[in-house]
């Protein structure tokens, strides 16, 4: 690896459901210890079984939501049945502060809300070798159902026609073969500032 240390500008990482983000991260935060760490969500939903604190999500209420909404607190915020959920400055600033590259996992309206702020962020967008193997990882994940798989292929479209649009992302990787994506991810976020 680069002997360089990484900037440490927060990376964000969108493109579609299914196209192997969290696969590509998960594999820089394992060979790359303590130099990372995913950006904590702020969220007004209950938390479920095993989910803690400050480690998962912070959990928050509605009040205490719209009061940091109110004082700009969010780089990006949404609403998903009937929850709120969003990426508070602060957090981003704190885990920065403690030495780490804050990788954001945003789905494609929060990557436009904060490309509309100052926020300085470097913007990656992993992209799928075609639709039909989007839509093979999609149920060879096994996770979700039909309707949940045609609602994400329908969303994909919209993605990567928005991502097509000059100067969104500062880079975009097609994820075809996953260690030759990973290798063009790592050489992105340990590029030095001038190059990324
Ligand atoms: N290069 C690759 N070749 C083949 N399969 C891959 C590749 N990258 C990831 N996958 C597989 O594709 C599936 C989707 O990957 P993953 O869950 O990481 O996607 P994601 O973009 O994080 O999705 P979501 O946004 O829904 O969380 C997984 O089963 C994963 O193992």
């Amino acid at each position: 690896m680069p002997a360089l240390r990484p900037q440490r500008k927060p990376v964000v990482i969108s493109g579609p459901s299914g196209v192997g983000k969290g696969t590509l991260y998960g594999l820089l935060f394992d060979r790359h210890p303590d130099t990372f760490t995913l950006s904590v969500s702020h969220t007004t939903r209950g938390p479920r079984a095993g989910e803690e604190h400050g480690v998962h999500y912070h959990f928050v209420t509605k009040d205490e939501f719209l009061d940091l909404k109110a004082n700009d607190g969010f780089v990006e915020s949404a609403q998903f049945g009937g929850n709120h959920y969003g990426t508070s400055k602060a957090t981003i600033e704190e885990q920065t502060a403690k030495g780490k590259v804050v990788v954001l996992d945003i789905e494609m309206e929060g990557v436009k809300q904060i490309k509309a702020t100052e926020f300085p962020a470097r913007y990656v967008f992993i992209a799928p070798p075609s639709e039909e193997e989007l839509e093979r990882r999609l149920r060879g994940r096994a996770t979700d159902s039909e309707e949940s798989i045609q609602k994400r292929l329908t969303q994909a479209q919209k993605e990567l026609a928005y991502a097509r649009t000059p100067g969104v992302h500062d880079r975009i990787i097609v994820n075809r073969d996953l260690e030759e994506a990973y290798k063009e991810l790592e050489e992105f976020v340990f590029a030095p500032e001038s190059e990324s």
